[in-house]
């Protein structure tokens, strides 16, 4: 005799097709752009070099502060929390928008990778062949006031990104979506482009306490000069969106990035 589960029961491919009745969860199987397995992955390798490298720069660091490889590590430990917290704010605060890319790892540009590149290899080869040069560029001061820009550049902008919510999107929207709200509370009260301050200042940052001198000018002319540009483009698409309201807020918002308006 037929059971009703059976009578029910229905092939992979038909449940996941196109209009099955599991379609809604194709996109979190492997290879889809919101894929279960993909995201877990992610956070374990993530987490295991923040661990890892954390911990091996403090020990580093309290063994000898003199031994420049604490560096390298430091940066490592930064750059996996910045590419968790970047997924963590979206699965927390705007599930719609979740997906595998929000990690941004492989799909912030080759110009990202690049410039994170150099400047793990300016910290192991200056550390490594010119400690004199590194030294005479990174004194204690300058590395506190680089280790405050990168906790309060990451705390803006992932608080920022959580209380924008699904108003947040890592692609700049050109069409208003009719869910679309001005977001004006929390930090946006202050600064127009919270995530964007808090980028510009985290990144920045890890350049000066790494003692990167090359780097820190680069990073700080070449992120400059792209927010510079994106914030223009970025502000004329909210101000088609929300007009009047966006202009007033506008007036009464800083940006927090040298000489940007
Ligand atoms: C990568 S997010 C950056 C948001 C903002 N510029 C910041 O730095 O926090 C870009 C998206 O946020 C949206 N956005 C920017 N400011 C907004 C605001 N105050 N309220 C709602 N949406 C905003 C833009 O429409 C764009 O699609």
């Amino acid at each position: 005799m037929e059971t009703d589960s059976e009578d029910t029961e229905l092939s992979s491919s038909d449940q996941l097709g196109p209009g099955g009745p599991l379609a809604i969860y194709s996109d979190l199987l492997p290879n889809g752009k919101r894929s279960l397995s993909a995201i877990a992955r992610n956070a374990f390798i993530l987490g295991l070099v923040f661990g890892c490298s954390l911990l091996s720069c403090i020990i580093l660091f309290t063994q000898s502060p003199s031994n420049r490889f604490w560096r390298p590590f430091f940066f490592l430990s930064t750059l996996s929390s910045f590419h968790y917290l970047e997924f963590w704010t979206h699965a927390y605060a705007n599930v719609p928008n979740a997906e595998v890319s929000s990690f941004l790892l492989f799909t912030n540009g080759k110009a990202y990778q690049a410039s994170h590149l150099s400047a793990f290899l300016e910290t192991v080869i200056t550390a490594w062949f010119f400690p004199d040069w590194q030294d005479h560029f990174s004194r204690p001061a300058l590395q506190i006031l680089g280790l405050a820009c990168v906790i309060i550049g990451q705390t803006v902008r992932s608080v920022a990104m959580v209380q924008a919510g699904t108003n947040f999107n890592h692609i700049v929207q050109s069409k208003k979506k009719e869910t679309h709200m001005l977001v004006t509370y929390g930090v946006y009260a202050w600064l127009r482009h919270p995530s964007y301050f808090g980028f510009f200042w985290y990144a920045v940052g890890t350049q000066l306490v790494l003692g990167n001198l090359l780097c820190t000018i680069a990073f700080s002319g070449v992120l400059w000069a792209f927010f510079n540009h994106r914030i223009k483009q970025e502000e004329k698409f909210l101000t088609n969106f929300f007009g009047k309201d966006y202009t007033a807020y506008k007036a009464s918002t800083l940006v927090g990035i040298p000489f940007i308006r």
